[in-house]
Formats: C-alpha cells, sequence, structure tokens
C-alpha cells in the first residue's frame, strides 16, 4: 500500500492511498479517516460507497463526515466506484452511467468487463483485508453506508451479509437496479440477459428473497431530479412491508441529489451507526 497524502483533520487524520489490486488488477484509489485513539485500541469501521461519477474524493472533500467520526471513534472508508487505468475499458461513448466511475458494486461476468470490473469482492474480500492490516481497524465492528448508486451498493453488500455489517443506510440509493434505467443498462451489460442472475444485486429482490437485516435507514430529497425516474424510494418501502424488514425512511423536503444533501445528514447517519457499532 502507498500512501498518496495525509492531513490532520478534526482530530484525527485524513489519508488517501492506492494499492495493486488482484481482483482489478489494477492500482485502486481509496481514503481511510482515522481519529485519535489510545495506543493498541481497534476503531469500529464505516464503508461509504459513493455514487456514478465520484471517486474518494467526492465524499473525502464534501461528505462533512470527519468531526462526527472523531467525536464518535469511527473510521471512515471511502473506495472508489471502478477499476481505472490503461486498459481498463470504458463504455466508449463517454456516458457517464457505465464503465469508469459507474462499476455498481458488481462481480462483471460478461466480457470485455469481466476482467477489472470486480468491484464486489474487491469490497467483500480484497480491502477489508486490507484495512484490517494496515489499520487500527476493528474487523467484527463494521458498518456500511453509501449513496445513489453507492446507496444500491450499501444495501445490497448489507443485506447478503448481515454478520459483517452491524448498520446498514443509505442517501438517494437506487433501490432496485432491476426497475431503473440506470440499473437494467449496468445489469445487463455486467452481467447479461438472465435476470435471475440479477437479482443478488437489488435490494428490492434481495428482501423479496428473503435477506434480512436489523433495520435500514434511508433519507430521500424530495427535490431529487433523479427520484422518480430511477430511486423509486416506494419500491423499498413496499418490499420491506410486504416481508416485515423494517425501514426508516425519511423523504427529506427541499433536498436534491448533491452532496449539500448528503452532508446535512450524514453526522445524523453516523450516530444511527455508531450505536449499532457499540462505538
Ligand atoms: N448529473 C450528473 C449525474 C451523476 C451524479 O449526480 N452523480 C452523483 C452520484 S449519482 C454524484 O455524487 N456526483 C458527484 C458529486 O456531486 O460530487 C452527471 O452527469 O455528472
Amino acid at each position: 500500500m502507498q500512501t498518496v497524502s495525509t492531513n490532520r483533520s478534526h482530530g484525527g487524520t485524513q489519508g488517501v492511498y492506492s494499492h495493486a489490486s488482484r481482483e482489478t488488477g489494477t492500482e485502486m484509489t481509496f481514503s481511510v479517516f482515522v481519529p485519535d485513539h489510545a495506543p493498541g485500541e481497534k476503531l469500529p469501521v464505516v464503508w461509504y460507497l459513493s455514487g456514478l461519477t465520484c471517486t474518494h474524493a467526492n465524499v473525502t472533500e464534501k461528505g462533512e463526515f470527519r468531526e462526527a467520526c472523531a467525536d464518535l471513534g469511527l473510521i471512515f472508508v471511502a473506495p472508489d466506484t471502478s477499476p481505472r487505468g490503461e486498459g481498463v475499458p470504458d463504455d466508449g461513448e463517454g456516458a457517464y452511467d457505465f464503465g469508469l466511475g459507474a462499476g455498481f458494486y458488481v462481480d462483471a461476468t460478461v466480457d470485455p468487463w469481466a476482467r477489472a470490473y470486480r468491484m464486489r469482492s474487491y469490497l467483500e474480500r480484497e480491502l477489508p483485508e486490507l484495512i484490517g492490516a494496515e489499520f487500527p481497524a476493528d474487523m467484527t465492528r463494521q458498518s456500511i453506508m453509501g449513496h445513489s448508486m453507492g446507496g444500491h451498493g450499501a444495501l445490497t453488500l448489507g443485506l447478503r451479509d448481515p454478520e459483517r455489517f452491524r448498520a446498514v443506510s443509505a442517501f438517494a440509493p437506487i433501490v432496485s437496479p432491476i426497475n431503473c434505467p440506470w440499473g437494467v443498462k449496468a445489469l445487463s451489460g455486467y452481467l447479461g440477459e438472465d435476470r435471475v442472475l440479477w437479482r443478488q444485486y437489488d435490494a428490492c429482490a434481495l428482501i423479496e428473497d428473503g435477506a434480512r437485516v436489523p433495520d435500514l435507514l434511508v433519507d430521500q430529497g424530495t427535490a431529487d431530479t433523479f427520484l422518480d425516474g430511477q430511486l423509486k424510494p416506494e419500491l423499498l418501502r413496499a418490499a420491506c412491508e410486504k416481508a416485515g424488514q423494517p425501514l426508516t425512511l425519511r423523504l427529506q423536503e427541499g433536498y436534491d441529489h448533491s452532496y449539500y444533501f448528503i452532508s446535512s445528514f450524514m453526522a445524523d447517519h453516523l450516530a444511527w451507526h455508531a450505536e449499532r457499532l457499540d462505538a
């Protein structure tokens, strides 16, 4: 692992790091905030998955998570949203919703994406191993949150592995990629046309198929331009109600899809995570 930068901030260290990933076959960059802590102490870890077009940098610069993480004693990890670099295929048309910056947290099975687009395994196996080895992280206390495509990532990783993640929350998530244009484009491109394979990457389908977590927290702005066409939180509400899956869905009046929205509720989400992480 290489250190790209470190900065002192809010009584802790904000770092950016890179490493050669065995899953993607590329150099991957991520950020980690570590609050000051006692020698030998290990802190719980909150994972934050970002949305379309993002790198680690968007939330790191605009997410306003550090003060709360320092107060609550939480490590905050922000990975990239896709493999990048020489030889990594992109969609060829410069579209923002497929290819670079749009890995959708899947392991692609269709060529030419299958080689490098392995964000699921990267986040389920490789990066946690690295975080556990290199940082003062208590890997028995992890939680996950995300925004938009990253909200989809957080919900699906969280629902698939409730043993690992003690809390799952999202800002303006894509709740059902099977049922929105962004998701249909991504899942058909990365996985092919067999929709049965898509269900492991769809929060509503996972809940329909029996996945459960103790509770879910979702904030959604009412002025989000993607609300009706892509995000459709009512599908998550319906799936949760039908399955008896607890959900707190908060519609935030006048908030849009941006980091002005995310940063407004970030401390709230972190406090909710901290309670569940015994932080
Ligand atoms: N209108 C945007 C759509 C993508 C978008 O809104 N991305 C969200 C996540 S889905 C984001 O966080 N963008 C980066 C930022 O606001 O810093 C674009 O074309 O770039």
